[in-house]
């Protein structure tokens, strides 16, 4: 029998209209609720009682609160659900249902029955790194979680956004698959480039990739020329 992985995504729920369906309104679910919101508002809590820091969320992100015990039928029309009760058998019977549905579930107490585990993550603008044990050892990500965060200062915000600026005009303005390759590694692998965003206003950040992007392309013509020479 062939032995499956996860398949680890990124996913624009924002994009897409289903709702987010968290069944419990306890500490794990508040957890859970906190990272949803940050991706979609599309969410809607089933539990009868929900703690304070719910409550807030429920508040800013104009989510909606279905106060009663999950029923079967909750996740009908759902693009993601968490089962967040303490109860195994009801965490069970939710991705039963999923399962039937086709749609994924997250179970809190049980990594065997998820058909998604929920990683840790740290994110600094657009990078996002994100570490998953599968269950093994969920403390093992969070530790690991709290390490990258010290490695990964919040400079890096920037920097991704710079690559980003950079990516664009490259894109725009080299025809060559082969030169854009040469620069794009380029601007990851010299440190050096990654010190001087680092010090670089956010506005001046387009006027420093102008000149460097002009300084690379040509370094990259000379290597062109040397190479068609020998
Ligand atoms: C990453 C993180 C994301 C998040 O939840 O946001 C997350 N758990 C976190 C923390 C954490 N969870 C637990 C502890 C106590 C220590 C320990 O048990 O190790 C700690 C540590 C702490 O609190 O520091 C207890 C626990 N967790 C699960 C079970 C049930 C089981 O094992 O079957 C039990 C036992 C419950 C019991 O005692 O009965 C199951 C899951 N937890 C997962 C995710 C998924 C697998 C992720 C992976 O392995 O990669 C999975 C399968 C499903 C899911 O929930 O998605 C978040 C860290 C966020 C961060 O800090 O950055
Ligand atoms: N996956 C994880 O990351 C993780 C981490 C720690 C603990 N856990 C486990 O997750 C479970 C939940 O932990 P917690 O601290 O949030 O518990 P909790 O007791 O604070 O919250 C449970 C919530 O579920 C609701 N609930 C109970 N029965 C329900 C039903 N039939 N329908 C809808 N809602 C219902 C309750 O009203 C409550 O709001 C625990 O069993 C715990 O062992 C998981």
């Amino acid at each position: 029998m062939i032995s499956y992985e996860s398949y680890p995504i990124m996913l624009n729920l924002s994009e897409i209209e289903a709702n987010c369906v968290v069944v419990g309104g306890g500490k794990v679910a508040s957890r859970k609720i906190s990272s949803l919101v940050k991706a979609t508002s599309q969410v809607v809590i089933i539990s009868p009682e929900i703690n304070p820091k719910i409550e807030k969320l429920l508040e800013s992100h104009n989510l909606k609160w279905i106060k009663r015990p999950y029923q079967y039928g909750d996740l009908q029309g759902a693009v993601l659900a968490f089962a967040c009760t303490f109860d195994p058998e009801i965490n069970s019977e939710i991705a039963k249902e999923g399962k039937e549905k086709g749609v994924p579930v997250n179970v809190v107490t049980s990594a065997e029955e998820s058909t998604f585990y929920v990683p840790a993550t740290i994110s600094r603008g657009d990078l996002n790194i994100s570490i998953s044990t599968q269950g093994a050892s969920p403390a093992l990500a969070a530790k690991l979680r709290r390490n990258f965060e010290q490695e990964f200062g919040q400079e890096w915000e920037k920097y991704v956004e710079f690559l980003k600026i950079a990516r664009i005009k490259v894109k725009n303005q080299i025809p060559d698959s082969d030169t854009r390759s040469y620069i794009f590694n380029k601007l990851v692998e010299d440190d050096a480039i990654f010190d001087q965003v680092k010090d670089t206003n956010r506005k001046d950040l387009e006027y420093f990739c102008d000149k460097l992007l002009k300084q690379l392309i040509e370094n990259g013509r000379q290597q062109d020329e040397t190479k068609n020479r020998d």
